[in-house]
C-alpha cells in the first residue's frame, strides 16, 4: 500500500487585506503525488490561498506546514526548490527568447552567476520537449501567441524541477486541443514524476477529468472537499455558483467522463 505524506497543510489559516477577510477557517491537507483542483467563483480566495501556500503572502506560523514545517521556516529559495507557481498573470517579457525564459526556471539551483550546468540544459531541453515547444527555442517570447506564450510559461515552471507545482488557471488562451493536451501533461507529470500539482481551473469539466481531489471554495471558506464526486454535485453548483446544472456521466472509450451543462439558459 503506497504511504500517505501530507507535503502542504494548512490549519485554521485565516487571511486578510486590511479589514477585508479573504480566507477564513481553511484546514486542507495535500497529499504528495496527489492532483488537487482548487475550484470556486470569481473573488472566493483561490490565488489568494495558492500565494500563501506558496509564502509570497505573509501567514502565521502555525498555520501553513510544507513537510510538516511551518513554511515561516524556509527561505524564499528553498521554497522556490519545492514549489513552482504559474501565477494567473505573467509578467510581460520582452527582449528575451523562449530558451532564455524557460531557462529562468534553473534560478533557483544557480550557484556562480548565469552558467548553466549540463544538468542545467538537460532538464530545460526536457521541459520544452515535454511543453511541446522545442520549435519555438530562438523566438523571441513577445512574437508568440497567447496560447504559446503560456506553454513557454509552464515549461519555465517545469523547468524549476520542483516536487509541487501550482498552477493558476493554467489553460488560459489556449484553443480545445491545447486544452486538452495540457490536462494530459498534467496527468503525466503527477503519473509519470510523482509531481504534487494544485490547480486552479474554471472549467469544472477540466477538473473532473484529472483530479484526485477537489477543494471548493465559496466567499473565502470551503464549501466542500473531497473527490470529484462527491464534490461536484448539481447541489454544489447551485449553491456556490448560482447556477442551475445538470451533471452527466459519460463512457467513452471505456473511460468515465462527466459534463456539465448549464440548464435554463
Ligand atoms: N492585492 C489585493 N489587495 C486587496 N484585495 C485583494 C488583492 N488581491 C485579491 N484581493 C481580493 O481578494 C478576494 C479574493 O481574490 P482572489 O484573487 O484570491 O480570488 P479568486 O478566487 O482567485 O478569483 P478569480 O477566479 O477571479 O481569479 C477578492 O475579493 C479580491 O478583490
Amino acid at each position: 500500500m503506497k504511504m500517505v505524506i501530507n507535503v502542504l497543510t494548512t490549519k485554521n489559516l485565516n487571511f486578510s487585506f486590511g479589514k477585508q477577510t479573504i480566507l477564513n477557517g481553511i484546514s486542507i491537507a495535500i497529499q504528495e503525488g496527489e492532483m488537487v483542483s482548487l475550484l470556486g467563483p470569481n473573488g472566493s480566495g483561490k490565488s489568494t490561498l495558492l500565494r500563501c501556500l506558496a509564502k509570497l503572502y505573509a501567514t502565521q506560523k502555525n498555520e501553513v506546514y510544507l513537510m510538516g514545517r511551518p513554511i515561516n521556516e524556509y527561505s524564499k529559495k528553498e521554497m522556490a526548490q519545492n514549489i513552482a507557481f504559474l501565477p494567473q498573470v505573467q509578467e510581460p517579457v520582452t527582449h528575451m527568447k523562449v530558451w532564455d525564459l524557460v531557462a529562468f526556471g534553473r534560478s533557483p539551483y544557480q550557484k556562480f552567476g548565469w552558467v548553466y550546468s549540463g544538468e542545467d540544459k538537460d532538464i530545460i531541453s526536457w521541459a520544452m520537449d515535454y511543453m511541446h515547444i522545442i520549435h519555438l527555442k530562438d523566438k523571441y517570447v513577445n512574437e508568440l501567441s497567447g496560447g504559446e506564450k503560456q506553454r513557454v510559461w509552464i515549461a519555465m515552471i517545469l523547468a524549476q524541477n520542483t516536487p509541487i507545482i501550482f498552477l493558476d488557471e493554467p489553460s488560459t488562451y489556449m484553443d480545445l486541443k491545447h486544452q486538452w493536451d495540457l490536462l494530459k501533461i498534467i496527468n503525466g507529470l503527477k503519473e509519470e514524476f510523482n509531481k504534487t500539482i494544485v490547480s486552479v481551473f474554471h472549467d469544472l469539466n477540466h477538473a473532473l477529468e484529472i483530479s484526485d481531489k477537489v477543494i471548493l471554495l465559496k466567499e473565502g471558506h470551503i464549501y466542500a472537499t473531497g473527490s470529484t464526486k462527491e464534490v461536484i454535485t448539481e447541489q454544489a453548483i447551485e449553491d456556490v455558483y448560482d447556477m442551475k446544472a445538470k451533471v452527466c456521466h459519460l463512457n467513452i472509450e471505456s473511460k468515465s467522463h462527466c459534463l456539465i451543462a448549464p440548464l435554463g439558459r
